[in-house]
């Protein structure tokens, strides 16, 4: 389709961060970054003058101008609308909720999505829904929690980042990889050339963190040793049965708090992780729910992020329910932030 809106890729910055510097798979619980100015979101940088010569002027060496914070495409998400998002986001004081302390992590599910319902116009098809506003918020969410999670067929149809682009985030005028959330991309058959991927050119460049491939299917060496190279980790989860080639989501969360000491995870999409954790079965392990809502139709054969129905005896019920419902008006869009309305399950 001609003409299709997609999110601009990753920013080529005028200014190298000086304080590049390797990566942990360790996670830690993540402050707020402050960003000071609510009335723009992103800041161009200053493209005059660009590399580390001294500048002259009648044989006199000026002092070079700072850049140090001033990089293109770095988001500014205003601190009023950060405060609205607080109680819906992880922060060292939210409560577990999982069904031992071990396993506890706190799961966030958030996408965009059009008054129809759809995440994408067709199948294989980035598609720009939130506006300006809204991506800055989803970097925000970015930089407060420990991994961003996505299904491989939206990392193979989008070649996101995966990384944090807010102003403070390591890469990003901040120091190291601070703020930066780790990626954990669900591929069941290693499909992922990671090689060739945005995710792994930023972890070379100090812009974002290695990530964590979870598969069933065995990964290939050549898959493997690249990932390992980079800092990366395959984390192999057998599927649920002979029958259902599925991983229970329950071991993918423990895992990744068990092993890598992740205690907070953003879920991203797309359209079938979404289903899935919608589910009433899977529903529980969420702690907060983000949706954008962008004001456009996508029309039929776009990609929904409808769960499968559920019927109760001879009726038909809702699939899910949400409590705690704040809407937030974002630029042209909204923004709902609510928890899900169902009882943890006892073991
Ligand atoms: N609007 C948004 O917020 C948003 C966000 C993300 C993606 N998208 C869009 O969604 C589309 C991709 O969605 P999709 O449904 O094709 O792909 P997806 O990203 O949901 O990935 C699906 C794949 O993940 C794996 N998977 C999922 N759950 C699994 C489980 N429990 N066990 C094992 N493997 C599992 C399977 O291989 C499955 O084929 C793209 O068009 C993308 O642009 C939109
Ligand atoms: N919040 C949100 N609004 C959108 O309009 C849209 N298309 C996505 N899609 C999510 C998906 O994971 C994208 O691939 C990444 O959002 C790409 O962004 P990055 O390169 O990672 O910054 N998400």
């Amino acid at each position: 389709m001609e003409g299709t809106p997609v999110w601009n890729s990753e920013s080529s910055l005028v200014v190298e961060s000086p304080s590049a510097s390797s990566s942990s798979n360790t996670a830690q619980e993540k402050g707020s970054l402050i960003n000071v100015d609510p009335s723009s979101n992103s800041v161009e940088a200053d493209q005059q003058h660009t590399n580390n010569e001294p500048l002259q002027y009648g044989g006199v060496d000026l002092p070079l101008p700072d850049f140090s914070s001033r990089l293109r495409d770095v988001l500014r998400f205003s601190p009023d609308h950060a405060r609205m998002l607080e109680p819906h986001v992880p922060s060292p004081t939210t409560p577990y909720k999982a069904m031992t302390p071990k396993e506890s992590i706190r799961v966030t599910l958030t996408y965009a999505q059009s008054l129809d319902g759809a995440i994408a116009l067709a199948p294989g098809m980035q598609t720009a829904l939130s506006g300006p506003e809204s991506k800055a918020m989803t970097h925000h969410l970015r930089s407060r929690h420990d991994a961003i999670l996505i299904g491989v067929g939206t990392m193979l149809v989008d070649n996101p980042s995966l990384n944090c682009r807010i102003e403070g985030a390591g890469g990003y005028g901040g120091e190291n990889l601070e703020h930066q959330p780790i990626p954990v991309i669900i591929d069941p058959q290693c499909k992922w050339d990671f090689g060739w991927s945005k995710v792994f050119e930023l972890a070379q460049k100090g812009k974002g963190r290695p990530p964590i491939i979870v598969h069933s299917a065995p990964m290939p060496r050549y898959r493997k040793i690249p990932l390992q190279k980079a800092g990366g980790v395959s984390m192999h989860i057998p599927r649920r049965s002979f029958d259902d080639h599925r991983i229970s989501w329950n071991d993918i969360f423990a895992r990744l708090r068990l092993e890598h000491d992740i205690k907070s995870v953003m879920v991203e999409g797309g359209g079938s992780i979404i289903e899935e954790l919608l589910a009433p079965e899977n529903f529980w392990m969420v702690d907060s729910v983000i949706v954008t809502i962008a004001p456009t139709w996508l029309g039929k054969g776009a990609v929904s992020a409808a769960p499968k129905d559920c019927v109760q005896g001879v009726h038909k019920v809702a699939v899910a329910k949400l409590k705690d419902v704040k809407w937030v008006p974002l630029g042209d869009d909204v923004v709902m932030c609510a928890k899900p309305d169902v009882k943890v399950p006892q073991k």
